[in-house]
């Protein structure tokens, strides 16, 4: 009998030197001028910047779907392109396949393709506890049609973690829904993390989720893009609720906002 994998070990990221162009049909876009950062295993790092300069990209060359035009991204020190495992996503619409049920689509992903791991009964287990951790307890026969957006988002945020890669890659995820759902999503994935300390990386223009969820909030400057500063949250490592009005916390986002404002 096959039995569900452990999770892997949550892989560390490095990005070096990191540039990108593209070739469009009006010319050249100089998109990431020299990125470079790196995040630990298990670490939660947020990154921030001006529409438009790049972080949807990056992601896409640490999920492996596309390749620097110079320096190199890897994950645990292989080319991203390279490793075998895919991470799991998250985007800012939730994606999921209408014709299946919560927990169908929490575990598909993990049933399917190079990241299959593991018999289909375990799997769903795993995806059912998933959906209680995010309060979908009862929900897991309902069809995306079925659930707000919200509770779709939480779906998606299981079926990331359910990949298995340890690594999860999150691309605005909260970014079309409404600011009450959007904050309790924010206490959902911060929960989330703790118990599953996958290796996250966080696009996000909230520059308050950014500093609650992250230890350190990566800030991009303008197109061709670069590290214009990285914010260290030096925070308790438990984010509650009661955080976003202490002044330690309110000093971090003023920082992370005069760092987006800073010219050039
Ligand atoms: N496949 C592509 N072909 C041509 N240009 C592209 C392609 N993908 C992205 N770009 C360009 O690269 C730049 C960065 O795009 P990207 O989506 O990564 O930015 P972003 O920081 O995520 O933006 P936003 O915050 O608005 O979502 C943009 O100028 C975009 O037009």
């Amino acid at each position: 009998m096959s039995v569900v994998t452990a999770p892997l070990a949550a892989p560390s990221l490095s990005l070096n030197g990191v540039g990108k162009r593209f070739l469009g049909r009006n010319g050249t876009v100089e998109a990431i001028g020299e990125v470079s950062f790196s995040v630990a295993s298990g670490e939660f790092v947020a990154v921030v910047g001006p529409s438009g300069c790049g972080k949807s990209t990056l992601l896409r060359m640490l999920a492996g779907l596309d390749v620097p035009t110079q320096g190199s991204v890897s994950v645990d020190g292989t080319p991203a392109v390279s490793v075998a495992s895919p991470p799991g996503v998250a985007f800012q619409r939730p994606v999921l396949l209408p014709w299946r049920t919560a927990l169908e689509n929490v575990a598909l992903p993990s049933q399917v393709g190079p990241g299959a791991r593991g018999s289909r009964s375990v799997l769903r287990d795993r995806a059912r506890q998933l959906l209680e951790e995010v309060g979908l307890d009862g929900f897991e026969n309902a069809y995306p049609h079925e659930l707000s957006g919200g509770m779709q988002q939480r779906v998606a945020l299981c079926r990331s973690l359910l990949s298995n890669s340890g690594l999860s890659l999150l691309d605005e995820p909260f970014a079309a829904l409404d600011a009450l759902t959007r904050e309790d999503l924010m206490f959902v994935l911060h929960d989330l993390w703790r118990e599953h300390r996958t290796t996250t990386v966080f696009v996000t223009h909230g520059i308050a989720e950014a500093v609650f969820l992250a230890s350190r909030v990566v800030v991009l400057s303008g197109r061709p893009s670069s590290v214009a500063t990285v914010v260290e949250v030096d925070l308790p490592e438990h984010r509650e609720p009661a955080l976003l009005h202490d002044p330690a916390f309110v000093a971090l986002t003023t920082s992370v906002r005069d760092a987006l404002h800073r010219p050039g």
